[in-house]
């Protein structure tokens, strides 16, 4: 991964950025109780942080996969013939898995979006279905690929302990939710924001929006990437640059996590801008680990075992039991609805209390 940032000019000083808290694989592995403290800080505040993954076996080998997961993205996003990788598309609402070209998506300021990317589901990877087909580079590398998967949900996993224990849940809880060997909406999604032409009128990446499911875990080189600061006006002005960080991920709680929550925790709206200084002079790639829940899965607040701060036992008047996949298709049909083109995407605007 370090390689890579080398291959690309440097992020500039001068533009502002948001400071998201580092925390390290290490220290949260070992049980460290101030890092673990400052994680859930992380989910209730902004519900973004980064994370030192140098230090550890398994944060090693998850850096190894993300840098074999670049170059895959690079390969068939710069190598493979368009009229290609169309035969694979996405078809949202039903699917969101496949190619998404530039352009299909809106920006805030009505221009087309400046992102493609392939979406490749867990499901289809790991086993848990039948195989699916794909573009020569992905079907060609689906041992390797289905490793990203297992290590990647791993270090989720250890995230979501240490998010149960803050919770004052039973051990083990959040992972039942989001099992590696389950049916789910979960993906891997290889993106690219092309550089623009020079001169070209500037246009941001991808709308704003916050990610379905329950976690996510980004890889980036190339800055773009903006987070819109708690309790400011959702307009472009507000929104901050996350600088990417060698040796780390950056890891974001979705949508699902907030009625698991009754409300405590924060799914947080971000976007890609035009990538700042020089850096919008180079194809921008992005590699997003996607952990969504089991799609049978309640989608109900979770019951506490001891008393934490805004989790009830109770079912608020009038709150039905819903499933994962079911409360996903109807938060991507309501975005349909609302003529707001961010299928392939996310559920908008629906910032957590
Ligand atoms: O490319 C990035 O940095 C962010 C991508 C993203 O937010 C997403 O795919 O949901
Ligand atoms: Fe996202």
């Amino acid at each position: 991964m370090e390689s890579y940032f080398n291959k690309v000019p440097t992020f500039p000083h001068d533009v502002p950025t948001i400071d998201l808290r580092c925390l390290s694989y290490t220290k949260l592995m070992a049980g460290d109780v101030s890092e673990s403290e400052q994680l859930f800080q992380s989910c209730k505040e902004n519900g973004f942080f980064l994370l030192d993954l140098r230090g550890s076996d398994e944060g090693h080998k998850i850096l190894e996969h993300a840098e074999f997961a670049f170059k895959l993205g690079e390969e068939l996003l710069m190598k493979t013939d368009k009229e290609e990788l169309e035969r694979y598309p996405h078809k949202p609402p039903g699917s969101l898995f496949g190619y998404k070209g530039v352009g299909q998506l809106k920006n805030e300021d009505g221009s087309p979006d400046n992102v493609e990317y392939y979406n490749m589901s867990q499901d289809d990877m790991i086993g848990n279905v039948a195989p699916s087909s794909h573009p020569s580079f992905i079907s060609q590398n689906r041992p390797q690929i289905k490793e990203f998967y297992i290590h990647a949900h791993a270090i989720l996993m250890h995230l979501m302990s240490h998010i149960d224990t803050h919770l004052g849940l039973k051990p083990g809880t959040l992972a039942s939710l989001n099992p590696l060997d389950q049916p789910s909406g979960t993906s891997l999604r290889l993106l690219k924001a092309p550089a623009l032409p020079p001169g070209s009128i500037p246009r941001a990446g991808l709308y704003g929006h916050t990610d379905l499911g329950s976690m996510t875990m980004l890889f980036n080189i190339v800055g773009g990437l903006q987070v819109l600061p708690p309790n400011v006006e959702q307009i472009e002005s507000n929104y901050r640059y996350v600088k990417p960080q060698p040796g780390c991920a950056i890891i974001n709680l979705g949508d699902a996590m907030v009625p698991w929550s009754g409300g405590l925790l924060r799914s947080n709206m971000h976007r890609v801008a035009m990538a700042p200084g020089e850096q919008k002079n180079v194809n921008r790639y992005s590699v997003a680990y996607l952990m969504r829940p089991a799609a049978n899965v309640s989608m109900r607040r979770l019951a506490k075992i001891e008393t934490g701060m805004g989790v009830t036992t109770q079912e608020e008047e009038g709150e039905k039991d819903i499933c994962a996949k079911d409360w996903e298709r109807m938060r991507v049909a309501r975005v349909i609805e609302g003529n707001l083109k961010q299928i392939g995407v996310t559920q908008v605007k629906e910032v957590a209390a």
